[in-house]
């Protein structure tokens, strides 16, 4: 008799660009009975050579379409796959691609309606046909100002030009989704956490997670 195995307790780590979900993300490396899916910014720099990632922020009009099909390509890649542990920590998911990034697009003229129209009928075939689990959105709160400052710091060549104003409208669309929820599915429950602290302050932050997601991971002895 195989052991049926249950699916990891999943988590979303959700915020704005520049709100600090590669750190968090780091803080759990530590455990190994967690996999860590980071978001494939490496696979949007470079498909077969093309860095769909600098097109589209250098040309929206023209490769937001391009760009953001093949991230939710690769967000459902990571949503299918299987993960030996009990625990699954992802970065963004197929909500934040819709509810977020492509929502912004359509709202901005980015997306004309007719190609957000294709991306929103690719979202509800696969909200309907493909079950994406999630068990916890860990919602990493960055006001603007703070996120748009980490960026600069940050200096990723591609995203030197995202103007404050961008973080602004997306920061609201996250505010909506995930605090108001006047936007589209929220698929679990959300924590939020106050991802304006510093580095110095803000593991204790973490550690307001850790219990939540550390008690699905069998083998860690809580603190
Ligand atoms: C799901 C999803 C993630 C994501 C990231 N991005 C951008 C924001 C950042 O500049 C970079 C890495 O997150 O990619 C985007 O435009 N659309 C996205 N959709």
């Amino acid at each position: 008799m195989n052991a049926v195995s249950k699916r990891p307790f999943t988590v979303f780590v959700e915020g704005n660009i520049g709100s600090g979900k590669t750190t968090f993300l780091e803080h759990f490396c530590q455990f190994e009975d967690i996999t860590l899916l980071t978001e494939p910014v490496e696979e949007w720099r470079n498909l077969n050579g093309w860095n769909l990632l600098d097109l589209m922020y250098k040309d929206p009009t023209k490769w937001a379409m391009a760009f953001q099909s093949y991230v939710s390509l690769t967000m459902l890649d990571m949503h299918c796959k299987l993960t030996p542990t009990p625990v699954k920590l992802m970065e963004r998911s197929l909500y934040s691609a819709r509810y977020c990034f492509v929502e912004q697009m359509m709202r901005n003229g980015t997306l004309h309606p007719a190609q957000f129209a294709v991306l929103d009928e690719w979202f509800r075939f696969i909200h309907h046909n493909i079950p994406i689990a999630a068990d916890l959105i860990v919602y990493l709160k960055a006001t603007p100002a703070v996120a748009y400052e980490r960026i600069k710091k940050r200096a990723r060549s591609e995203e030197q030009c995202v103007p404050l104003s961008y973080l602004e409208s997306l920061h609201k669309l996250h505010e909506d989704w995930l605090v108001h929820r006047t936007l589209g599915e929220c698929p679990a429950p959300v924590l939020v956490l106050d991802a304006d602290l510093d580095l110095s302050q803000i593991t204790e932050e973490y550690k307001k997670s850790e219990h939540q997601i550390l008690r699905h991971a069998v083998d860690v002895v809580m603190r």
